[in-house]
């Protein structure tokens, strides 16, 4: 990568007040293409908000965000990820009535142009077709091709989701705490397949399960109220005082006690 390429995703001085409470207080952060970067923080510190600011869905107050070096603070969602940016919402991604294949092909053409309502003349577009097949493979959902959503297990459901998020090529993947309810032995497997899926582009997630951050990113981004108090390794973060003090030696504690 050429040092003068844009930042993937970069935020400049970003705040955003509900009412008289700055909840965002003055954010930066530059993340390179292909990182991994894991958002933590305690309960209410801004995680959400700061997701909710990147994807469109509030304007910030103030600052910007650019995405591959284009400004796209003010734009809506849909634009947004016509841009390159997806965002999953846990399940809600996917349509319960539709099968595993048809799911993927309808986040397929959403990225080319086409309404659902043109669903049943599909079957004649073999590229969208074809791009639905690998990712059904990359998901490991293949054997699952007809299987409607709303039978998969939840994992499953996950998977697919992820892959309907990825399916219109987007190359910065936002995912909501991707492993939520799901036992340690079906994250760790999932934690495999979003490397795989997302190998080669960049990913943040806001993610509470510290088994999760650390085997998943490659930086993380430590948000308490509304500001970013440490971006960095895994290892620096955890060697990190300020972050000790202010977070990770309790999430941590909770974590060895047996809580996220
Ligand atoms: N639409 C809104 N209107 C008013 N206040 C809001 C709104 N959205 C979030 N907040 C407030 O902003 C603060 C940060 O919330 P946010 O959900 O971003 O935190 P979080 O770090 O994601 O928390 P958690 O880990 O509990 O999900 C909270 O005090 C919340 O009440």
């Amino acid at each position: 990568m050429a040092t003068n390429a844009p930042c993937a995703l970069e935020l400049r001085d970003l705040r955003k007040s509900f009412g008289k409470t700055e909840i965002i207080r003055g954010v930066n952060l530059a993340v390179k293409p292909g990182e991994r970067v894991a958002i933590i923080g305690p309960n209410g510190a801004g995680k959400s908000t700061l997701f909710n600011l990147i994807s469109g869905r509030f304007g910030p107050t103030s600052g910007e965000v650019l995405l591959n070096g284009q400004r796209i603070d003010g734009k809506a969602p849909y634009e947004i990820n016509r841009m390159g940016l997806s965002r999953s919402f846990q399940i809600t991604n996917i349509f319960p009535k539709l099968s595993v294949f048809e799911n993927l092909r309808c986040g397929v053409l959403w990225s080319m142009g086409y309404k659902y309502t043109f669903l049943r003349f599909l079957s004649k577009l073999d590229d969208a077709n074809e791009r639905a097949r690998q990712l059904m493979e990359m998901i490991k959902l293949d054997k699952k091709r007809d299987t409607l959503a709303v039978n998969l297990t939840y994992a499953e459901q996950r998977a697919l989701e992820i892959g309907v998020t990825i399916a219109g090529g987007a190359n910065v993947i936002l995912l909501d705490e991707p492993t939520a309810g799901m036992s340690r032995s079906e994250t760790t497997r999932f934690i495999h397949l979003i490397k795989e899926v997302t190998e080669g582009r960049t990913l943040l997630t806001v993610e509470h399960d510290m088994g999760v951050v650390f085997g998943l990113a490659d930086k993380i981004a430590v948000v308490v109220y509304g500001e970013v108090i440490a971006f960095d390794t895994p290892d620096k973060v955890r060697a990190n005082a300020r972050v000790q003090e202010a977070y990770l030696g309790s999430a941590v504690a909770d974590a060895q006690a047996g809580g996220h």
